[in-house]
């Protein structure tokens, strides 16, 4: 459970236990929904000075950024609505607040949806698709293609330990996408048959490096062994602008339950059930070098030149996304 801060709503609190649990995922969502919960508080609150409101707001960041590490794109939504709570009385600090939220989320679909046919570009008609985990960014891209008329075909790895492939193949299939769902380990296999990788991100850093779900970097070094390129989908919220400071992204670390069973755990370990660590990263780094671009709303970069949209959407930016 996500620390209480006091004075947050429960709608509030809610979401930051949904995003905690994965029943809110995938970084783009995740900011959405965070945006979505900042203006709950706002319309909400029952304060009556201006102070007041802006610490119940700042507690609700708070409480939501506490909930998962790793993808940039939830404090940088936090950072994007509070600084738009502006106004000298409650009334015009809530006014302020929603509408700023809302600009978020529409500026978030609208970045979605410019991105897809930049990424859309990169594919030709019959092309197949290797595909990690399940990205909205990366189905922007697909989709994208396929209303420009293109015939795609798609090879789904099934993401362990959540199989979230299952969630990308059953979109696909809906698109009418013809897909291959196929084990994490039989990527390499059936890369001989893909013209692309296309992934999704949970963040970028200053150096082009990919956070994304765990399993991306060994699927890009193969990708690169067989000439596949690899494309990242990824909005220009996904950008960590920390990590122009020096700082690096925390790796979130899961529960085991997501990887074994207590059943499981104790036919490995018998009545003793001590020596056994079950480590369960969720995300892993891709090195530059093994990205071919990142496929963004403002275009499409080569990873070693991202910092340079980094700078200038982003500036230098310190300090926690809740504070002044
Ligand atoms: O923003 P979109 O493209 O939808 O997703 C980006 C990334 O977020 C997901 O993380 P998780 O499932 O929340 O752990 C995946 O790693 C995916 O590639």
């Amino acid at each position: 459970m996500v620390t209480r801060q006091p004075d947050v709503d429960p709608a509030v609190a809610a979401t930051a236990d949904d995003i905690e649990a994965m029943r809110i995922r995938g970084a783009a969502t995740i900011a959405d929904a965070a945006a979505e919960a900042l203006s709950t508080q706002a319309k909400r609150s029952d304060a009556t000075a201006p102070d007041v409101f802006e610490r119940q707001l700042r507690a609700a960041a708070k409480t939501l950024y506490e909930t998962r590490p790793t993808a940039v794109s939830l404090p940088n939504a936090l950072r994007y609505v509070l600084r738009g709570m502006d106004g000298e009385s409650v009334s015009a600090l809530r006014d302020a607040t929603i509408a700023r939220a809302e600009e978020f989320q529409r500026e978030l679909a609208r970045a979605q949806t410019t991105l897809g046919t930049v990424g859309a570009n990169r594919l030709r008609d019959g092309d197949v698709v290797m595909t990690h985990c399940h990205s909205t960014d990366a189905l922007a891209c697909l989709e994208a293609a396929l209303e420009d008329g293109k015939e795609v075909e798609a090879i789904v790895k099934e993401t362990r330990p959540r199989k979230q492939g299952h969630i990308t193949a059953q979109q696909l299939r809906e698109w009418g996408v013809p897909v291959t769902l196929i084990v994490d380990n039989a990527a390499r296999r059936y890369l001989d048959e893909a013209d692309h990788v296309l992934v999704g991100a949970d963040s970028i850093a200053a150096d082009g490096s990919v956070i994304n779900k765990i399993g991306t970097s060994g699927l890009a070094v193969n990708a690169r062994e067989r000439g596949v390129p690899v494309m990242v989908a990824a909005q220009t919220i996904k950008l960590h602008p920390d990590t122009m400071t020096g700082h690096t992204v925390e790796i979130e670390m899961r529960a085991e339950s997501e990887v074994v069973s207590d059943e499981e755990r104790r036919t490995i370990t018998g009545d003793a059930d001590d020596g056994l660590v079950v480590a369960n990263p969720a995300f892993d780094v891709t090195p530059p070098r093994y990205v071919d671009a990142i496929v963004t709303e403002r275009g499409q970069f080569p990873p070693e030149s991202i910092v340079t949209l980094m700078r200038e959407l982003f500036g230098e930016m310190t300090g926690e996304p809740w504070e002044p």
